[in-house]
Order: C-alpha cells, then sequence, then structure tokens
C-alpha cells in the first residue's frame, strides 16, 4: 500500500510529504520534481506570493544515488516567504500583528474556528490554504516515476474557465504535451484560452474571482487496476476521492460522466472488439477508461470542477466574530483564478491513486520485479486468455 501525508502552513517554514510504500529501484529525478512544482505556479490569473516563491523539492530520506530505497521518502518545499513572516507565523513568540475575524465565505474560516476553537482565522487559514499541494505536486511527481517504468503517463489540461469551454481534444500523451507547451493556462485550444484570459482580467478588474474545469488522462494503464469487490477498492471511488480532496474542487466525473444521465444505454456504453496487437479494445470511450472499478484498457478520463477562489478583493458580506456585528470579510494577497494550478494537482493526485493501484494489483518490493510482472500480465492481457501464466 502506497501511502502518504503532507505538513506545513503556507507562511511557515516549510511544506514536507512523506511517501512511504515505493518499492525500491525507482530512479528519482529532482529536475522532473522541480518541473512540476514550477509548472504548478504558473497559470495567468495568480497571485503575487508566485513571484515570491521558486519552489524547488529537498529529498530528506528513502533516496539514495538518484533511486528510492523501499523506505519512506521525505520530501521538503521551503517556503521563501517564511523569512517575511516569521514573526506573525512564530511558534513560541507572542501574538504579532493584529488577528483576523472576518471570516470568508466560502473558505476554511467559519467551521474552522468554531470546530478548533480558535479566534484568529489566520490560525485555520493557514493550513487549509492551497499552499500545501505543492507538497503533493512533489508526491505525485514520484509516482510518475513509478507509473512512467511501466509506461503509463499522465497529463492534465484546462476545459473551461469561468464558463469559457475549450473545445480540443488531445489525441495522444505526446499530443496533449505539444499542444499544451505554448499555452500560459495549461488549455490546449488557443482560441479558448485567449477568451479566458479576457474573462480572468475582467474578473480582477471587478475584485472578483473565477473557477473553472480541468480534465486529468491517464494513458497506457493495464486493464485490471483497481477492483470491483469492494466499495472503498473500486478505482473510481479512489480517484473521485483524491480530485475531490483538492482545495475548491467541486465536482468530479469520470469518462461522459454527468453527461450519460441524459442519453440512453445504447448511446453511452463502449462496444467491445479484440485487436491482436491490443487485445480487447473499445473505438469510444465514455466510460473514461474504468468499468466495475476496473480499468479497461483505455485512457482513464476524469474532470474535476473548481469552485471560484473564495478571498475577494470586493468582499462579500460576513460577520466579524469578535463583536458579531455584520462586516466585509478578511481581504488579502489572492489568486484570482487557480484552475492551472489546480490540474496539476489533479495530475499528481491521480498519479498517487493509480501508483497505488499498481503497487496493490503486482506487489514487488522493487521496480525490478513490478516491471517483469506487468511485462508478462500485458502478454496475457494481449492474448486475452483465460490463461493468466
Ligand atoms: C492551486 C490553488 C490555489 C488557490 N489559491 C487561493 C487563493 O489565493 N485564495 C483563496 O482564497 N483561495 C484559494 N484557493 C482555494 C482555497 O484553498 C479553498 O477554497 C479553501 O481551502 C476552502 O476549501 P473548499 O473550497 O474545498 O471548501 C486555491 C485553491 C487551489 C487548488
Ligand atoms: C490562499 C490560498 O492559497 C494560495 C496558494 C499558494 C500556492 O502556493 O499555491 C500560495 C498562497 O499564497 P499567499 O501567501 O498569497 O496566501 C495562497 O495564496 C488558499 O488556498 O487559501
Amino acid at each position: 500500500m502506497l501511502r502518504f501525508m503532507t505538513a506545513g502552513e503556507s507562511h511557515g517554514p516549510a511544506l514536507t510529504a512523506i511517501l512511504e510504500g515505493l518499492p525500491a529501484g525507482i530512479t528519482v529525478d529532482l529536475k522532473q520534481i522541480n518541473t512540476d512544482l514550477a509548472r504548478r505556479q504558473q497559470g495567468f490569473g495568480r497571485g503575487g506570493r508566485m513571484l515570491i516563491e521558486k519552489d524547488k523539492a529537498e529529498i530528506m530520506s528513502g533516496v539514495r544515488f538518484g533511486q528510492t530505497l523501499g523506505s519512506p521518502v521525505t520530501l521538503q518545499i521551503s517556503n521563501r516567504d517564511w523569512a517575511n513572516w516569521q514573526e506573525r507565523m512564530s511558534q513560541f513568540g507572542k501574538p504579532a500583528g493584529s488577528m483576523i475575524t472576518a471570516p470568508r465565505p466560502g473558505h476554511a474560516d467559519l467551521p474552522g474556528i468554531l470546530k478548533y476553537g480558535r479566534n484568529d482565522v489566520r490560525d485555520i487559514l493557514e493550513r487549509a490554504s492551497a499552499r500545501e499541494t505543492a507538497a503533493r505536486v512533489a508526491v505525485g511527481a514520484v509516482c510518475k516515476e513509478l507509473l512512467a517504468a511501466v509506461d503509463i503517463k499522465i497529463g492534465s489540461y484546462v476545459v473551461n474557465i469561468g464558463g469559457v469551454n475549450a473545445q480540443a481534444v488531445p489525441e495522444s500523451y505526446e499530443d496533449l504535451l505539444k499542444r499544451r507547451q505554448q499555452s500560459e493556462l495549461g488549455c490546449i485550444d488557443p482560441e479558448a484560452e485567449t477568451k479566458m484570459k479576457a474573462v480572468i482580467i475582467e474578473a480582477k478588474e471587478q475584485g472578483d474571482s473565477l473557477g473553472g474545469i480541468f480534465e486529468v488522462v491517464a494513458y497506457g494503464a493495464m486493464p485490471g487496476l483497481g477492483s470491483h469487490v469492494q466499495w472503498d477498492r473500486r478505482l473510481d471511488t479512489k480517484l473521485a476521492g483524491a480530485l475531490m480532496s483538492i482545495q475548491a474542487i467541486k465536482g468530479v466525473e469520470l469518462g461522459a460522466g454527468f453527461a450519460c444521465a441524459n442519453l440512453p444505454g445504447s448511446q453511452i456504453h463502449d462496444e467491445i472488439y479484440y485487436d491482436s496487437n491490443r487485445g480487447y479494445c473499445h473505438h469510444t470511450n465514455n466510460a473514461g477508461g474504468i468499468e466495475g472499478g476496473i480499468t479497461n484498457g483505455e485512457p482513464i478520463i476524469v474532470r474535476a470542477a473548481m469552485k471560484p477562489i473564495p478571498t475577494l478583493m470586493k468582499p462579500l458580506l460576513s460577520i466579524d466574530i469578535s463583536s458579531k456585528e455584520p462586516l466585509k470579510a478578511n481581504t488579502e494577497r489572492s489568486d484570482v483564478c487557480a484552475v492551472t494550478a489546480a490540474a496539476v494537482v489533479g495530475e499528481a493526485m491521480a498519479a498517487f491513486v493509480l501508483a497505488d493501484a499498481l503497487v496493490e494489483k503486482f506487489g514487488g518490493d522493487s521496480i525490478a520485479e513490478i516491471m517483469k510482472r506487468v511485462t508478462e500480465y500485458r502478454q496475457y492481457v494481449r492474448k486475452g486468455s483465460s490463461d493468466c501464466g
């Protein structure tokens, strides 16, 4: 079983993740991790913090001479901004600066202070902040290395921002990367991107914020990851939970998703074919690569909807938690739109879920064992025989 935990506050010294259960022998490339961390910082509409940070991972355990050891991998990302927050975020000093008492609608502020019995909203927002997702992206980048060893590749792209829809669909992983390269928003439809930028500029001018939708696609997954036998072993359960765990994600769809509800079965279900090169296959993929909680060999397609950023420069009404008087919600430096960043986090979470499913199915304490078993299994699947060797 693969598992990870993160720790760290948005303006604390660092973000940390411990990833446990990785087989030994996976190549770990800091450059790859840092490339994903840099992608997470990008996106038209991000706030001033992105000008301060230059996220880089340090590996504190579990890797020797560029390979995993099978022991827990600890990843750490320092917060450059910590230098400006040491007093306000002091672990043992006296409270410095004024308290935040105007919770923002849509953020963890109000439920958080009630649940944890705090009277300064900062005690909540520091950990609720999506700064934490930098640690998840580092974890995902390591999981991608495991998946790449068995030819599974994950990409993502933005398909909607503030109601502006992109029309393009990538033909392959390589096509996705190529078309995304030119984009500032992680979108593969340049016409839509121009309109997306315009609505972001407009929202910023209005003191408003925007959400949107991104799609994550995993190419090359073999049939048989996940299981139908128990609710919590279904791969769709795990993917939906993982994507929904990202701050501000409010909806997750697999394949045709909600559109399935509007069409008859004859137009939704993917007919089954057999091809001696590929084994069983489909000419459509409305299932999004998962049937009965198990991968069916087609690309895995998950979509997630992000709500608009809660911090508004023209704030909504709130209540002062000390006086109970109405007032405007707290404003502070903020993103206007972070769908591009959320897509990179979505990739990371999907990579983690698939890496876990791979380790569950193929076991193995070393990547060599996994690769050998995957090769044999792929041969068996191509033959389409019930003899699994
Ligand atoms: C990459 C990313 C960046 C975000 N940036 C901000 C931000 O700058 N300001 C803000 O108020 N919310 C931001 N959010 C959203 C909040 O973190 C989120 O709405 C909050 O944690 C409440 O959680 P919930 O939306 O899941 O209920 C961001 C989310 C993501 C994924
Ligand atoms: C505020 C939130 O997340 C943001 C995500 C974020 C990052 O690195 O992604 C950095 C933080 O920067 P700042 O110092 O400007 O607060 C947050 O802005 C939030 O999620 O509530």
